[in-house]
């Protein structure tokens, strides 16, 4: 056959290569994957296609000829002694993956039909980073990536720090021994890492970034130039192979079968997953697979599929290696935990406890084995970190229970084909590697948002609020909110609250979802009928709801307060905040410096009540509950301006001669001063006792008078 390949397709075969090599750069060599592996997959395969049909497209430069990713330079090199090389996907058709893996074996190894089945075996294909761990007369000489399969790179250093990976082993072990095996973090240190990351971002730390997944993770934590930093990161291990290992002739280890080969990799210490399995037989292995597939989700850690070997030896032996991978072993995998679509739009949610989430509504895209239309993007920082605007094509990431999430933005069509082939920078690569991060694309410039938050509660309107140093929006709205409508109620029924008996969870559920419950005051105008007739409810505990109700409307001004559930208004603060105002009014219509004034009081809890009271629909709800006959004994303000150290604020520090500290507070705020926790410019006194620490450092400095107890007590009797 002459190789006349149509200009058309040796064009696309072109743009193939070219996008699949710097992927594969962005993937292998800086741990910064830009699209999902089910999109790399798909053009993969479409190479592989073209260049099966058209052999002459068939460079053995091809992406499809090769293994992994060149070294990073910052890492010694190390030359395997045996190749590290790939496994090939066994269709994606389902029912059929194992039949046709078996057939091909049973082919290459000239079976007749009548032949009895193949033993395999099925393990998990873990989803992290394969290194080879080398051991000289039982001690961990050399760790070392797959980098192109012939030449990794040096990570001992890195690898050391992982505890499940044994630092020298049994005495039966062989002189020389090089264990193969997946470094993989798992999804809850993944989250854990993650949180800690949005932290770290959201108290300023520009440098931090949070990671696209635990793969990416794993890797970007083992290929880490500083051990300090991978000794941070929470790694696992699995072992599933061997590379170099002293022969049987000079006395090493007689394997077998692939399956004693792990057990004996267990007994010298390795980890390896309970979940292999000796398979007879294709019926077998597709079984395994589904299997697996079933409990994939509630596996603590991710795999992206099933991997088949023939278990015996000597036939995996006989059936040999094509050029990147083995006969022997085929992958057969689950559908993608990861892939890509269109954010065409972003709704906003509100939560129960009020909070206001940016949820991406997406073109339905089958991911992690369900279509998926909504993707959380956390809050309004993340989606600006990563640079998001509606419109674009962005990666979701659906893996275990957890909700599908975006994990950011793919490149428009052709980036990658316009970029150099498959080579970044060196300052590129200096800057992903020296962070020991990933950037899934380097920054839109200039980036302009298409979404805000918006200024009003999406469920009812009220006003939407987000405090210095939170990351999150929250509606105001409380009382009134639909969103919030359960957890209002079981916050205000509570026994600290206004104490309505028998009023649980279950049955706040049936009320609201029934529309029997709005808002609070619908409570106390529920009928014995409409009651009776929910699900379960006998006459008779129908009749004791509604006696609890009725005792509930005589209650106290802090039990009301704090039912209310104002953002930072505990017991003790509605305590003081009634003690302080007397009536509720006072509190309704006090200025955030009349708030400021309450003890214990600062401007982010002063802030939240202000703008509690500031919503029309809370102040509505709080009438209607009047109304209804709530009521309680209302008091005078106290008389502060009269009291002796009204107006004073102040500090209690280190432990006094005779008085408990909460003795002394309590002195303090019957004399009409407010006891604050930290000093400031604001404050008068500082009261020092045995052992005061940096507190009264800060009152020195700040030239703030400083009294002892004695002094304290003196103060007080004068007044
Ligand atoms: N997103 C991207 O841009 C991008 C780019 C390049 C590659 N990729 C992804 O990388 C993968 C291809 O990489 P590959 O060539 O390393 O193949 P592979 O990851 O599909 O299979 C080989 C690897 O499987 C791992 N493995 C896990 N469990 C195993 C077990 N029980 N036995 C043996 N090996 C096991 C080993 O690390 C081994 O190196 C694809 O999933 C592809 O999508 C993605
Ligand atoms: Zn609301």
């Amino acid at each position: 056959m002459t190789d006349t390949v149509p200009a058309a397709v040796a064009q696309e075969a072109a743009e193939l290569r070219i996008a699949l090599n710097h992927h594969a750069h962005q993937y292998y060599v800086l741990d910064a994957p830009q699209i999902p592996d089910a999109e790399y997959d798909r053009l993969f395969r479409r190479l592989s296609e073209l260049e099966e049909a058209h052999p002459a497209l068939r460079t053995p430069d091809s992406p499809t000829q090769r293994v992994g990713g060149a070294v990073l330079p910052f890492f010694a090199k190390v030359r395997h002694q045996v190749p590290m090389l790939s496994i090939r996907t066994e269709t994606d058709i389902e029912a059929t993956g194992a039949e046709a893996f078996d057939a091909r074996v049973r082919r290459e190894l000239g079976l007749a039909a009548d032949a009895p089945a193949i033993e395999y075996v099925a393990e998990l294909k873990f989803d992290g980073l394969a290194i080879n761990l080398r051991y000289e007369n039982g001690t961990l000489v050399q760790a070392a990536t797959r980098g192109d399969g012939e030449v990794g790179e040096d990570v001992t250093q890195n690898i050391r720090t992982i505890g499940q990976i044994p630092l020298t082993l049994p005495k039966d072990a062989p002189p020389v021994l090089e264990v193969r095996g997946e470094v993989y973090m798992k999804r809850a240190d993944f989250d854990r890492l993650n949180e800690r990351q949005r932290q770290k971002i959201e108290a300023g730390q520009k440098n931090e970034k949070t990671y696209v997944n635990p793969r990416n993770a794993a890797a970007g934590a083992v290929r880490q130039l500083d051990p300090a930093i991978a000794r941070q990161r929470p790694l696992s291990f699995f072992a599933y192979g061997w590379g170099e290992v002293t022969p049987v002739e000079q006395g090493g280890p007689d394997f077998g079968t692939q399956y004693q080969a792990l057990l004996t990799l267990r007994s010298w210490g390795f980890p390896v997953s309970d979940r292999t399995q000796v398979c007879n037989g294709p019926q077998e292995l597709a079984e395994f697979h589904r299997q697996v597939g079933a409990l994939r989700d509630q596996l603590p850690f991710d795999i992206d599929g099933v991997v088949y070997k023939v278990n015996s030896l000597a036939l995996q032996r006989q059936l040999g290696f094509v050029s990147r991978e083995p006969r022997w072993a085929v992958a057969h995998k689950y559908p993608a935990q990861e892939q890509m679509t269109r954010m065409l739009d972003i709704d906003v949610q509100v939560g129960r406890t009020g909070k206001l989430t940016p949820v991406a509504r997406l073109d339905p895209v089958f991911v992690g084995g369900t279509t998926v239309s909504n993707a959380t993007l956390h809050n309004l920082f993340e989606l600006r970190r990563k640079e998001l605007r509606v419109g674009d094509m962005v990666v979701i990431r659906r893996a275990g229970d957890v909700i599908p999430e975006v994990v950011g933005r793919v490149p428009p069509a052709g980036v990658a084909t316009a970029r150099a082939e498959g080579t970044a920078s060196e300052a590129a690569i200096d800057q992903a590697v020296g962070e020991g991060e990933s950037h899934r694309l380097p920054p839109r410039d200039p980036y302009v948002p298409n979404f805000r938050m918006p200024r009003a509660c999406p469920i009812c309107g009220s006003a939407v609020v987000r405090e210095k140093g939170e990351v999150n929006h929250r509606c105001s709205g409380g009382l009134f909110c639909g969103a919030q409508r359960k957890q209002a109620i079981l916050h205000y029924a509570q026994r600290r609250a206004v104490d309505i008996e028998g009023l649980g969870e279950k049955l706040v559920d049936q009320l609201v979802d029934a529309g029997i419950v709005k808002t609070l005051p619908d409570l106390y105008r529920i009928g014995l009928t409409a009651l009776a007739a929910l699900d379960r409810m006998a006459e008779k505990s129908a009749q004791n709801v509604l006696e609890g109700l009725e005792a509930s409307k005589t209650t106290t001004l802090p039990r009301f307060l704090y039912g209310l559930g104002i953002r930072h208004v505990g017991e003790t603060t509605a305590k003081d905040l009634a003690r302080h105002f007397g009536r509720l009014d006072g509190i309704m219509d006090a200025s955030v410096e009349q708030l400021l004034e309450v003890n214990d009081v600062g401007p982010i809890v002063a802030e939240a009540i202000h703008t509690f009271f500031d919503q029309p629909h809370n102040r509505e709800v709080i009438e209607q509950l009047r109304a209804c006959g709530v009521q309680w004994p209302e008091g005078d303000p106290a008389p502060r301006a009269a009291l002796p150290l009204a107006g004073k604020t102040f500090v209690i520090t280190g432990t006094l001669p005779t008085l408990s500290r909460e003795d002394a507070k309590e002195k303090l705020e019957a004399a009409g001063a407010k006891v604050a926790g930290s000093v400031s410019k604001k404050t008068h006194y500082v009261v020092a006792g045995e052992a005061a620490g940096s507190k009264l450092d800060k009152a020195r400095e700040l030239g703030v008078e400083v009294l002892d107890e004695a002094g304290m007590l003196a103060l007080l009797a004068a007044g």
